[in-house]
């Protein structure tokens, strides 16, 4: 089966004179449907990945970075800009650190979002995605009249609505309390899995990540060597994958 994600040879650097950072991902590849766990300390490189991920960033250099059968480091030489925008919008939902919910819609509106931006209304599966995760009464309301909680359960949601094949998720937690922070991780798996979506969730805490049913791949970290660049390495080999 090809990947949902296979990347080669990728790389994304941030030069200039002050602390240069290089991530580097000399393979890495994630199947339909598979959930995992990117864990690094702060400043990793997990947020640089994610936004590659997300097609939101290019990488520098790039063997292979396929998704969804695309050739997505082709569209990033050139040309593919219109195709990346629309793969994003159709084949992709993120889950922000603090729910980024827009404050002048409903909730109901906001889970809706994707959808519309897809262009694929479906009014069912909001309000099916909003039973689903406990949220069905809240619909009405401003994200302001919601918990915390509350809001990042409607971001899943929003992140679910439009069907995509993928869902990416930086420090989804990072804004709840501890205990809160498990029932969350808990069910963005679980609500990725009925919806056959592949998940990706950047964490600095792999032990939650793990007590949540995370699979977890740690990057290596190098301090600066003699050129003055500091780099992150992600690997996740299809050996490994399948042990
Ligand atoms: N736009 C940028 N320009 C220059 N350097 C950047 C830029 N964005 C990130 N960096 C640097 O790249 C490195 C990786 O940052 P990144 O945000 O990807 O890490 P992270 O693992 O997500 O960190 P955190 O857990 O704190 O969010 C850091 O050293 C950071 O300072």
């Amino acid at each position: 089966m090809t990947p949902l994600l296979s990347l080669r040879g990728v790389t994304r650097a941030y030069r200039g004179d002050a602390a240069p950072f290089a991530l580097e991902v000399p393979e890495f590849d994630l199947d339909e449907g598979e959930a995992l766990a990117l864990a690094g300390p702060s400043g990793s490189g997990k947020s640089t990945l994610l936004m590659m991920l997300a097609l939101a960033a290019p990488p520098d250099a790039a063997q292979r970075f396929s998704f969804a059968g695309q050739d997505i480091a082709r569209y990033w030489r050139g040309g593919g800009r219109d195709a990346l925008a629309d793969l994003r919008a159709r084949r992709i939902g993120v889950v922000p650190q603090t729910g980024g919910l827009l404050a002048f819609l409903s909730v109901e509106q906001n889970i809706a979002l994707t959808q519309r931006i897809a262009g694929r209304p479906d009014a069912a599966r909001v309000r099916a995605l909003a039973e689903e995760l406990g949220i069905r009464a809240q619909l009405a309301k401003r994200p302001a009249e919601l918990s915390v909680g509350q809001r990042q359960r409607a971001a899943i949601a929003r992140a679910l609505a439009h069907r995509p094949a993928l869902v990416l998720a930086d420090e989804p937690t990072a804004a709840v309390h501890p205990e809160l922070a498990d029932v969350v991780l808990a069910l963005l798996r679980r609500e990725c899995k009925t919806a056959g979506a592949a998940l990706l969730v950047a964490t600095h805490d792999p032990d939650r990540a793990v007590r949540a049913g995370y699979p977890v791949l740690s990057c290596e970290t190098h301090a600066p060597g003699a050129d003055g660049v500091a780099r992150s390495i992600f690997v996740r080999a299809p050996v490994a994958q399948a042990a």
